[in-house]
C-alpha cells in the first residue's frame, strides 16, 4: 500500500452542506497529507455516489491527494479510486477486499482490540476506530472508547489507526499519545467557520 496520509477529511453530504468547496479548501493547505474519503448520505443513489466520487477524484488528482469511498465499493473500483471504507453494516472485510483486488487501500471500522485483529487478518490496510469523542455527525453510535480505546487497539495491530469521531485539533495529541496514526473528521473541517484554517490546525496537530 503506498503510505497513508495522517488527515482523512470525510465528505459532509447532509442536506445544505457543499462538500466540493470544503475539499477544494482543505486539499489546498493539506495536499498529499490528505485522503478525502467519499460519504453520502445511505438514501443517495449510486449516481449520486459516482458523480461525487468522480468530482472529489478530480480534485484530488493535481495535488497527488488520494481518494477513498465509503461503504460502496462497486462506486471505488467504477471511478478508479485508491480504495474504500467498510464498517459493520457493509461487506465483511474479506469480501471487500476480494472486490477491491490485493492492491486496493481497504479501511475497516474496529471499535475493540479483536474485531480490530480480525478485520487486518482478512485483509484491512487500516481502521478507522472510535467513536473517540461525542459526535452530532452519525447517530446510533455507541458510547465514546476515547484515547483509552484508541490505545487498546492500536496495541492489537501493526496497521495505521486513524481515530474518528468528535475529532477536533485540541484533540489530536492525546489521540496520538494513544496510538493513532491519523485522524478522520467531518464537522472540525466541514463545520469551520474557515475550513482552510481549520485543516491547518489540524496538519498542525497531527506533525508536532
Ligand atoms: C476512517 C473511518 N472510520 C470509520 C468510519 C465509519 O464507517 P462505518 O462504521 O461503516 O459507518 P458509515 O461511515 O458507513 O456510516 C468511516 N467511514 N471512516
Ligand atoms: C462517520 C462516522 N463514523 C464514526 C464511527 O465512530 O464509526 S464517527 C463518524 C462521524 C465523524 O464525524 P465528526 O468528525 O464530525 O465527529
Ligand atoms: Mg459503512
Amino acid at each position: 500500500m503506498p503510505s497513508l496520509g495522517r488527515l482523512h477529511l470525510i465528505t459532509d453530504t447532509r442536506p445544505g452542506r457543499d462538500p466540493l468547496t470544503v475539499v477544494r479548501a482543505a486539499l489546498a493547505v493539506a495536499r498529499t497529507d490528505l485522503v478525502v474519503q467519499v460519504r453520502v448520505e445511505d438514501s443517495a443513489t449510486d449516481r449520486e455516489a459516482y458523480d461525487l466520487a468522480l468530482r472529489v477524484l478530480a480534485l484530488c488528482a493535481p495535488y497527488g491527494a488520494s481518494c477513498l469511498v465509503n461503504d460502496r465499493l462497486h462506486v471505488a473500483l467504477a471511478v478508479d479510486a485508491a480504495g474504500g471504507h467498510v464498517g459493520a453494516d457493509d461487506l465483511p472485510v474479506a469480501a471487500a477486499r476480494r472486490v477491491l483486488g490485493p492492491t486496493g487501500v481497504l479501511g475497516a471500522t474496529a471499535r475493540a482490540p479483536q474485531t480490530a485483529a480480525e478485520a487486518v487478518a482478512v485483509g484491512a490496510n487500516y481502521l478507522g476506530v472510535g467513536p473517540c469523542h461525542a459526535t452530532s455527525t452519525k447517530s446510533g453510535l455507541p458510547d465514546p472508547i476515547g484515547p483509552a480505546g484508541v490505545r487498546a487497539v492500536s496495541g492489537a495491530v501493526d496497521v495505521p489507526v486513524i481515530a474518528i469521531g468528535g475529532v477536533t485539533a485540541a484533540r489530536v495529541p492525546a489521540l496520538l499519545a494513544a496510538g493513532a496514526y491519523g485522524v478522520a473528521v467531518v464537522g472540525a473541517i466541514s463545520g469551520a467557520a474557515d475550513p482552510s484554517r481549520a485543516t491547518a490546525e489540524l496538519l498542525g496537530a497531527l506533525t508536532c
